[in-house]
């Protein structure tokens, strides 16, 4: 590939270190994905491979050879090999002396090892600098683009300056780098593709519970008050209408607690004068699972409506079960239908509508997820910076 002089873009501050040789491990699919996004930000790239005469579907422009030629190459190397098979690095121990490996690698199971995949190859082969990096992006998302919501990458290490340069990579394709500190932090990073509903737990036990309290209330309030004081029977209401009176207020209560936050926080804001720090952990967690909730509110919503449809329905049923009854009475044929059927039935609709739609919304829901192509981190209202502070222009000096 023709080489750009850097007096090509003077205004471009970062052209000249776009110049940059990188090497990458491995010809699979992340490897080439990765390849070729860095190849279209200007790095030049070389492959190093078991096979480099036989590698196909490489980007074009990029280099392949052995993988002891190609480590020499440059002094940053990103090993897209699956952990299971590290082991020839050892032999390369020598030329990897000093450079600086990239560790992309995922597991299928969370804590598969005792130790990280990058905590392993920085065991494996000691004088190099390990940095973990890019495990969150798919190498789907890389080459459909589709990376708007999941640009982050997080990133740790114990080398700062190692470190540093990749992050000065990572930005460069455009994404942003998180650091999370020194390598120990790679389990945690290891493990957030294999999370699949990271921030769902705290919204989905807060609805039981509300649910479960208004349900209590209810049923208190309209079944045994009733019965205790006037010896009226109103279980009938348990399938139906009293779930139809707790979602409403399940979906309200939740809706409240996706903009409370957002208020408090601006509160805090203008408390402090700044928006340039930290919320405290509760409020930062509560922010990041506000889409959370609003989408169980929906689904509680929508239940609502469902149930609102479903009490015709219940008349309905009712009159028909009676009416066999009665037909069944004048033919003189055994009656095996009780009035209680009618509640009873009244359930089976309202247990399979429930069981449809959290098939529906877990479905809705895991498939972002799955592909990690949403990074449920980004919706927030009022973001925390990523950014180092005294880069921020407002700081400067103070
Ligand atoms: N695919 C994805 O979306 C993502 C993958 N990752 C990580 O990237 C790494 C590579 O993944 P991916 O590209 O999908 O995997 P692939 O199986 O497609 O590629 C792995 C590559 O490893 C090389 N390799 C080296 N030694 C061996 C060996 N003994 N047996 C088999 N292959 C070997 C091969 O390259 P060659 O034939 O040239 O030697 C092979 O192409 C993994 O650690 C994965 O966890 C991380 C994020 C996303
Ligand atoms: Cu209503």
């Amino acid at each position: 590939m023709e080489k750009i002089s850097t007096d090509a873009f003077p205004l471009t501050m970062h052209s000249s270190e776009k110049q940059e040789t990188i090497c990458i491990f491995g010809t699979g699919d992340f490897g080439r994905s990765l390849g070729l996004k860095m190849l279209q930000c200007g790095y030049s790239i070389v492959f190093g491979s078991r096979t480099p005469r036989m590698s196909s579907l490489l980007p074009n422009g990029a280099e392949v050879m052995s993988y002891s030629d190609a480590a020499q190459k440059s002094d940053i190397i990103i090993i897209a090999v699956h952990r299971e098979h590290y082991d020839f690095l050892t032999e390369l121990t020598e030329v990897l002396n000093g450079k600086i490996l990239v560790d992309v690698s995922n597991n299928l199971k969370i804590n598969q090892y005792p130790e990280s995949n990058a905590e392993y190859l920085a065991q494996l082969v000691p004088g190099t600098h390990v940095v973990k990096a890019f495990n969150t992006i798919s190498a789907w998302a890389l080459q459909s683009g589709a990376l708007d919501a999941s640009r982050q990458v997080f990133i740790c290490g114990n080398d700062s300056k190692a470190k540093q340069r990749v992050m000065d990579v990572v930005r460069s394709l455009g994404l942003t780098p998180l650091d999370k500190g020194s390598l120990v932090a790679a389990n945690e990073i290891e493990n957030y593709p294999l999370q699949l509903f990271p921030m769902w737990k705290f919204p989905f036990y807060l609805s039981a519970v509300l649910c479960v309290f208004f349900f209590f209330y209810c049923v208190i309030r309209e079944v045994i008050y009733p019965y205790v004081h006037e010896k009226r029977d109103r279980t009938f209401r348990l399938p139906i209408s009293i779930p139809n009176r707790v979602f409403p207020i399940a979906a309200l209560t939740l809706l409240a607690l996706v903009y409370l936050p957002g208020v408090i926080a601006a509160i805090l804001q203008l408390y402090r004068g700044t928006k340039y720090r930290r919320f405290p952990d509760w409020l930062d967690h509560w922010m990041l699972c506000r889409k959370q909730l609003g989408l169980i509110a929906l689904g509680f919503a929508f239940l609502h409506v469902l149930y609102t449809l479903v009490i015709p329905i219940r008349y309905y049923v009712r009159w028909t079960w009676n009416n066999r009854t009665v037909t069944q009475a004048i033919t003189k044929k055994e009656d095996p239908f009780s009035t209680t059927t009618s509640w009873l039935s009244d359930s089976y609709v309202a247990l399979g509508m429930l069981g449809f739609f959290l098939f529906v919304l877990l479905g809705i829901t895991s498939l972002p997820s799955v592909s990690n192509t949403v990074n449920w981190r980004e919706f927030r209202f009022v973001q925390t910076p990523s950014w180092p502070r005294d880069e921020l222009p407002h700081m400067k000096g103070s």
